[in-house]
């Protein structure tokens, strides 16, 4: 660094130098009649040094003016028209396309239209230890704003400016002027200069902010840039670009979230407008009960049959009618459909506890429908036995919207609850395990906040009130407690709606699609569902388990890290581990592998890793496991297709986002079997990189007794020993295939006269013949090739030993 800066220090200005020539069009520009005014990075003093290869006084009225003050547009044309253009073409020019990233960074915020000339006015500096670059003082001319500039903000970039010695010369050119062509700017300047142009389409201008924002990646691994120039670029792009994506105007922003991505929810829906009902007009009308129905209705009746009692009726009657029995409503195997209960309060939900299938729920709650029953559990950390979710999932809300409010607000056990019991037999979907996601993201929020929510519910409060406080102090604020308590006033039929300041700009669908696709309601996972990997295991609990449940005793350097990855042979337990994680710290898990993001979100990838990260700041603590990072993350290339890019920035984006913010409690977990493949800046940001090998044979013997003890088996030790031996380099999923094969000898040695007929109990065990049998189909999936650029890898960049 001091060499560099001695070297310069001592630099003559050169007639010929591109600096001699910078320096004598400032003095063109000095005499401008500008005010004067503070330029706090000027101000000379610590690494702020001035060159003395500079004939330029800082102090200068004329540099101060230019670095913040309001121009009048009158004084601007003075200047335009005092700039010679020779100058301007023959000199500046080089100078300006210096292909430095910081150099560049800041010229789009510097070019601006004023009076009919297209400008850019930029500070020469000088990076110690580098060759001068061209710094636009983009801070400066903040209050050009509304000339058509646009300023960059001054937070954040001292630490930038703390490393150069800003000096010397002002630059002002005019692009507008004959002969400034395209051919001057590089990719930069001319993505910058289109964009400041306001010709760009918001399209355009969003591509050219991604494309910014990947240029700055690039110029921060590369080491041109240092974190913090880093972090503040990104947070200004990001969110410039973010402004054109969520702007709902047409002429400035796109806000076309989800469009394709919800076609294909669309898609989905039109499947089903094609179902056609056995259940025609005239078939219902011969059923018994409807026949009943419409007597009554003749005789003048006031009530005809009770909104709860219509299912069961239908149901019970139907049973001797014609129809088809899948379509009558026998559904005695699926108990959570059938009331068993005269129509009450919760009658359906109380029903539940007598399927043996479901949960029981203590008695003492039953109108906990959601919130309470989810909050009985310890949150989020179901343990082996919990299953949470399921639990939940037994408890269905409504899908009709107007029912859902009505489900949403069943929380008190107050008589609206009531309505709602007796409701739900009406709806199709009620008893079944379908939520929306929206449904889930509420349960979600509900489970999460519930606590308060309980303790008013105590005391005896309103349903409505409780949620709104717990939520509200969550930062969520359902819209369906005012609409009940106007609820008079109709308006029964707008959806809920959450009103989330994070969640603000992205629209109600791409969340549904996160909450329903991406989030995991799988099973929980348990450590010891995981065979051998001890090594990983213990890492995993010690640097991420630990502090994610106690985050205030691992702070500071104790803290975990945000992003970790997993690297290994297929089918090792990847996606197990990052399942246990998520289940073992209470952290609300999302799974997403990131081919499906190039290919099955096809153009909405970046949007859908913006809402999946956004949507994951709401369910903190959350782990984000994304397997096959390495699509996502590859070396980039210039044939790389922009979409892939485009997600691949967002990402990073994303990924700073979370990594850079001490409050979040974001995990990134990435899985890949390709470690090789991911480029150098995304390895850094997955700090914690752990090699998952194949099961060594402790691990294989595991596997198979885990698997085997599920079912009726004759395996020996001695057995058990050899198949173990045989199945040396097996991966886990591997053993697994080789066990389901083994698993298929007794059913295979049944006679095929007998198959119809055999009892369950009458089926053999499975013997160690089998094994033997399924050795000869399955064999291994892992090549040593492999093995040994894995193990390659992890000597070079893994944490293990
Ligand atoms: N260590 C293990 N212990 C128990 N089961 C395992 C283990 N490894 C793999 N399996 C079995 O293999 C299946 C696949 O494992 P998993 O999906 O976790 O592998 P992965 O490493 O993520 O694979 P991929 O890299 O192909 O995504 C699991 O569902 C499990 O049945």
């Amino acid at each position: 660094m001091e060499d560099g800066e001695e070297e310069y220090g001592e630099e003559e200005a050169d007639e010929e130098s591109p600096l001699f020539r910078v320096k004598t069009l400032e003095m063109a520009t000095s005499t401008m009649p500008w005010h004067s005014s503070e330029y706090s990075f000027l101000g000379g003093g610590g690494d702020r040094s001035v060159n003395s290869w500079s004939s330029v006084d800082l102090n200068e009225p004329h540099f101060e003016a230019l670095v913040h003050h309001e121009v009048k547009p009158e004084e601007l044309e003075a200047l335009v028209g005092q700039v010679q253009p020779e100058l301007i073409e023959e000199h500046l020019v080089p100078l300006l396309v210096a292909p430095v990233v910081l150099g560049v960074f800041h010229l789009d915020a510097v070019v601006g239209q004023v009076a009919g000339h297209v400008l850019q006015v930029g500070a020469v500096v000088r990076l110690r230890g580098r060759p001068q670059h061209a710094l636009p003082v983009a801070d400066a001319i903040g209050s050009w704003s509304h000339r058509g500039f646009e300023p960059l903000p001054l937070s954040g970039r001292e630490e930038d400016f703390g490393n150069f010695c800003i000096n010397s010369a002002v630059l002002v050119t005019d692009w507008s002027r004959p002969g400034m062509s395209g051919a001057h700017l590089d990719e930069w300047q001319r993505r910058s200069f289109d964009i400041s142009s306001g010709n760009c389409t918001p399209e355009q201008t969003a591509d050219a902010y991604r494309a910014h924002i990947l240029s700055i990646e690039y110029a921060w691994a590369s080491s041109q840039l240092s974190q913090a120039g880093m972090d503040s670029l990104l947070r200004t792009y990001s969110e410039r670009y973010a402004a054109v994506l969520d702007s709902d105007d047409p002429r400035t922003g796109l806000n076309n979230y989800a469009d394709s991505a919800l076609h294909l929810a669309r898609s989905q829906r039109n499947h089903s407008d094609k179902w056609e009902s056995f259940l025609t007009m005239e078939s219902v009308l011969e059923l018994p009960c409807v026949q009943r129905m419409i007597q009554a209705g003749k005789g003048g009746g006031s009530s005809l049959v009770a909104a709860g009692d219509v299912n069961i009726s239908v149901g019970q009657e139907s049973r001797g009618s014609s129809l088809p029995a899948a379509f009558t409503g026998d559904r005695s195997d699926t108990a959570l459909f059938k009331p068993t209960v005269p129509p009450q309060p919760k009658a359906e939900v109380n029903t539940s506890a007598s399927n043996p299938n479901s949960f029981s729920r203590p008695p003492a709650r039953p109108q906990s429908v959601f919130t309470h029953s989810s909050s009985a559990l310890p949150q989020g950390n179901p343990g082996p036995a919990g299953g949470t979710q399921n639990y939940q999932s037994s408890y269905l809300p409504n899908s009709n919207p107007s029912k859902r409010k009505n489900f949403y607000n069943t929380d008190g056990g107050d008589g609206g609850r009531g309505q709602q019991g007796g409701q739900a037999g009406s709806d199709p979907r009620a008893g079944s395990n379908f939520k929306t996601a929206r449904e889930q993201f509420i349960v979600e929020q509900q489970k999460k906040h519930s606590n308060q929510a309980q303790r008013g519910q105590a005391s005896g409060g309103s349903s409505c009130e409780e949620i709104s406080r717990s939520q509200q102090a969550a930062g969520y604020i359902f819209k369906i407690c005012e609409e009940e308590e106007g609820g008079s006033n109709g308006n029964s039929n707008q959806e809920p709606q959450i009103v989330d300041e994070r969640l603000k700009n992205f629209e109600p669908k791409i969340i549904e699609l996160i909450m329903s696709e991406i989030m995991d309601h799988g099973p929980p996972v348990v450590w010891e569902d995981i065979a051998g990997l001890e090594f990983a295991k213990t890492t995993i609990k010690e640097i991420v388990v630990w502090p994610m449940l106690r985050p205030d005793i691992f702070t500071g350097l104790r803290g975990p890290p945000k992003g970790i990855l997993l690297f290994g042979p297929p089918g090792t337990g990847k996606t197990l581990i990052g399942k246990c994680i998520a289940c073992q710290s209470g952290a609300t898990f999302f799974s997403i592998s990131a081919s499906s993001l190039t290919s099955k979100w096809v153009g909405e990838g970046e949007k859908m890793v913006r809402a999946l990260f956004s949507i994951a700041r709401c369910h903190q603590p959350a782990v984000i496991f994304i397997d096959e990072i390495d699509s996502l993350l590859s070396q980039r290339t210039d044939g790389e297709h922009d979409s892939s890019r485009r997600i691949k920035t967002e990402f990073l984006v994303q990924l700073d986002g979370a990594t850079t913010s001490a409050e979040d409690r974001i995990l990134v977990v990435g899985a890949t079997n390709r470690p090789q493949e991911i480029d150098e800046a995304a390895r850094r940001r997955l700090a914690k990189r752990l090699y998952i090998p194949l099961p060594e044979g402790t691990a294989r013997r595991q596997i198979i007794t885990n698997l085997m003890t599920q079912e009726k088996n004759q395996l020996r030790e001695p057995e058990l020993d050899s198949v173990v031996a045989a199945t040396e380099g097996f991966s886990g999923a591997d053993m697994t295939q080789l066990c389901r094969e083994a698993a298929l000898g007794p059913i295979r040695s049944i006679q095929l006269s007998d198959i119809a007929t055999i009892t369950a109990d009458q089926v053999r065990p499975i013997q160690y013949r089998d094994f033997q049998d399924a050795l000869q189909t399955v064999r291994p999936s892992v090549s040593s090739k492999d093995l040994e650029l894995y193990e390659e890898w992890n000597k070079t960049f893994g944490c293990g030993r």
